[in-house]
């Protein structure tokens, strides 16, 4: 089984959010944001904090309904989906995401099948047990399996939530800042993976160096709008980062690396 093998789906969709408007507590959240994520590209999700970044995420998961606006994985409405084909379609892997439990590692990987089984004669099937093996290795986790979940570093369980994503197999891939209780290294590996998983993938990500490495497209968010979305090194210009970071920094091409790189002053400017 290859990394590709664990997608059972065809096609790879495009994700579309129009219009969409949140307000929480009175306040607008979301103002009319449109998104579009490309089929099978990794598309990161940016913006300072309080942007509106895993607001924005939570409605394109379907676990948000928004005062207006739609959202569609391919040509379906994600609101009108059950529960079950949701999970298949579109899964999120949450910035804080705490499971307090006694369930061992592979107990809570196994969680991810719940959306793929269905009850023949009061026995559940397909246990599911390949792709769980599959997705515990990928994520380098075989070795904890019978390890208890709280157990687990601040590393490890991000590992461990993305590998029970993963045995959802959805088509659809929203990642709320995957990286941020990873070393250098298992930043890298994530994320290589999940390049590799062929999967369209929207990631809300802080590190904009990481971005630009591992994305295709960016779609910017500041205040709860969209300040500007496309290919990461014509939308990540130096102006766009001092209107919306009230940084001086600019994209420059790599030394070394075929790709470019972020280039910043260390003076922060006061928000206007
Ligand atoms: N339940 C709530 N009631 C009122 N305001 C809320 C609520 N939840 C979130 N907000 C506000 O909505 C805004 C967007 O929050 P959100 O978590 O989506 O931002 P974010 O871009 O993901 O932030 P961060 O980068 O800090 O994680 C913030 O100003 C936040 O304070």
């Amino acid at each position: 089984m290859t990394h590709r093998d664990l997608c059972v789906h065809t096609s790879t969709p495009d994700v579309r959010a129009s219009g969409v408007v949140v307000r929480l507590g009175g306040d607008v959240v979301l103002g009319d944001v449109d998104l579009v994520a490309r089929g099978g590209r990794v598309t990161a999700l940016l913006g300072p904090n309080g942007s509106g970044k895993t607001t924005l995420l939570h409605v394109l998961a379907g676990l948000r309904t928004p005062e207006r606006g739609t959202v569609v994985v391919g040509d379906v409405a994600i609101r009108s989906l059950s529960h079950r084909r949701r999970a298949r379609t579109i899964a999120l892997v949450e910035q804080h995401a705490s499971t307090t439990t006694d369930l061992t590692v592979r107990q809570v990987v196994a969680l991810g099948r719940l959306p793929h089984r269905r009850m023949l004669g009061g026995t559940r099937s397909d246990s599911g047990a390949e792709v769980i093996d599959k997705v515990m290795d990928l994520v380098g986790l075989t070795h904890l399996a019978d390890r208890g979940w709280t157990t687990l570093s601040g590393g490890e369980r991000q590992r461990a939530h993305l590998a029970r994503t993963l045995a959802q197999q959805p088509q659809v891939l929203l990642l709320d800042e995957p990286t941020n209780h990873l070393d250098l290294g298992q930043q890298l590996r994530f994320l290589a993976l999940a390049r590799d998983l062929g999967l369209t993938i929207i990631a809300a990500l802080h590190d904009l160096e990481l971005a630009t490495a591992f994305c295709d497209d960016v779609v910017v968010l500041d205040h709860g709008r969209v300040h500007g979305q496309g290919p990461v090194t014509s939308t990540l210009t130096a102006s766009l980062l001092r209107e919306v970071y009230h940084v001086e920094a600019s994209l420059d091409p790599h030394p070394r690396l075929d790709r470019p790189h972020l280039i910043w002053d260390r003076h922060v400017k006061e928000n206007p």
